[in-house]
């Protein structure tokens, strides 16, 4: 038996990440079908998620014991901002809307929550809280890229194609693993009293996923718009 830390997580979040493949937005994206007015929503929403997300690889790199964990948090935080922001600047410019723009969307109530909610978990706790808030966005990505890269046109479409080839890609898939050997290496000898607090980081943070994509499918704005 396997005793990796992430075998163990996949057997708590696999039905619940399942259940992404079967959410209208991410079928809609895979089938090539997705409102372009609700991916623009995902998309300006998800720029500033990846903005607050950044900043907990700064604070891994901040909190880590030994200069190869806070490496490795560098070139997450990197590959975030470089690489997979990119792939959202690339399609804004399809829409028309600039960096800046881009750049200056309001966060919306899911993505306050969910935001709020990985920044003060990693805050409270050492650099494992850090690494088990950033898990499951990493990873479900990743997992989310590669299913749908196996279903037939997905990585072709004209529009959505990038996306899925992005999320699917070698580097992206880097950018999984390493959190993935991360949390391994963190949590290594760690009494289970730590491990299952991690893991419902872990399951918490893959229910704010499930929540994001349907703050995307439902064009979710805060109730009162002032
Ligand atoms: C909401 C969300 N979770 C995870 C990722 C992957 O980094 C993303 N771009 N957005």
């Amino acid at each position: 038996m396997s005793n990796l830390f992430t075998d163990q997580l996949w057997k708590r979040v696999e039905p619940i990440w399942n259940s992404y493949l079967e959410h209208p937005f991410v079928k809609g994206i895979g089938e090539g079908w997705l409102d372009h007015d609700k991916f623009k929503h995902w998309l300006k929403q998800d720029y500033v998620y990846l903005i607050e997300y950044s900043r907990l690889f700064a604070l891994g790199s901040a909190k880590a014991d030994d200069l190869k964990t806070m490496t490795a948090f560098a070139k997450l935080l990197y590959g975030t901002l470089d690489m997979e922001m990119e792939l959202h600047r690339e399609y804004a410019s399809k829409f028309g809307i600039s960096n800046d723009e881009l750049e200056a969307t309001r966060l919306g109530s899911t993505t306050t929550a969910y935001t709020s909610y990985m920044l003060n978990v990693s805050q409270r706790g050492g650099v494992e809280n850090v690494v088990a808030s950033v898990l499951a966005c990493a990873w479900s990505y990743n997992f989310i890229g590669k299913e749908l890269a196996k279903w037939p046109g997905a990585l072709d479409h004209e529009f959505f194609g990038r996306w899925v080839k992005m999320y699917s890609s070698d580097e992206f898939t880097k950018i999984a693993e390493d959190c993935k050997h991360l949390i391994n290496e963190i949590t290594k000898g760690k009494p289970e009293r730590e491990l299952a607090m991690l893991e419902d980081i872990v399951v918490k943070t893959s229910l704010f996923e499930y929540m994001f994509w349907d703050m995307a499918e439902s064009k979710e704005d805060w109730p009162i718009n002032l």
